[in-house]
């Protein structure tokens, strides 16, 4: 591993820790974890505790739900958990709203049920996420979760409100489209910077195309976010 990769991988660490150290309460009985490789740390952390058989913890994907069950915590569901009293994610870009864009691991439609149920949503990233405009550093475009047969009208519709639209490969693992957990297909759609002021308007054109399930902004859901820097230290931003 290169020391560059340590670095990163060490922030991603020091964030995730001090996120859940500062923000995980006794009276916390459903937690949210997320997905990606920043919360693999999240997950370790709260697998450290003593007390594992007082909370459930409510995955946003297949991977999240692997990471839940080898930490050997308690697995829930949505279905009978539909309110959680906090819940951490990892996230592709974060702008000074604490807007975001998530969805590069293809999980965002998951990721936002469980963000929207969550009395407290808290971003866990390092510092290369931390842009301040969404679309400045993340240049794959806005993760958008589409009904497969749907995904040629929606790159079109995307394309005619100023998007790049592109349906995700699943390449080299599969080929053809990427298949999210629900069987559907992810469209990325560069609009380029999107001002924080703009983000809030676009999501919600973007959500009235029909075959679009979810997209992969995440309009004023995260209370706080732990941003771990290069040089070791935490940087905590919140709304
Ligand atoms: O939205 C996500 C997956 O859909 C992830 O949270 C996001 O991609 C961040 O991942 P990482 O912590 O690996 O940078």
């Amino acid at each position: 591993m290169s020391s560059t990769t340590n670095l990163v991988e060490q922030s991603k660490k020091l964030c995730a820790y001090a996120a859940v150290d500062n923000n995980l309460k006794p009276n916390h009985k459903i937690i949210g974890i997320g997905s990606g490789s920043t919360v693999v740390y999240v997950a370790e952390r709260i697998g450290q505790l003593s007390n594992k058989s007082d909370f459930v913890c409510i995955p946003t994907g297949f991977q999240s739900k692997q990471l839940i069950i080898d930490n050997k915590l308690q697995l829930g569901g949505l279905e009978e958990n539909p309110i959680i009293d906090i819940a951490f994610d990892g996230a592709d870009e974060i702008d000074s709203d604490l807007n975001a864009i998530k969805g590069g691991g293809a999980c965002l439609l998951q990721e936002k049920l469980v963000a929207d149920s969550a009395k407290e949503f808290i971003i866990v990233a390092d510092d290369r996420k931390n842009t301040g405009i969404l679309g400045k550093g993340w240049n794959k475009g806005i993760p958008i979760e589409v009904i497969p047969n749907a995904y040629n009208k929606i790159i079109n519709e995307l394309n005619s409100i100023g998007g790049n639209a592109k349906v995700r490969s699943g390449l080299p693992a599969k080929a053809g489209p990427a298949i999210t957990d629900n069987g559907n297909f992810i469209v990325d759609c560069d609009f380029g910077q999107v001002p924080a002021s703009q983000v809030d308007e676009l999501n919600k054109k973007i959500k009235l195309m029909v075959g679009v399930v979810e997209t992969g902004f995440f309009v004023k859901m995260a209370q706080k976010a732990y941003i771990g820097n290069a040089d070791g230290t935490v940087t905590t931003l919140s709304v």
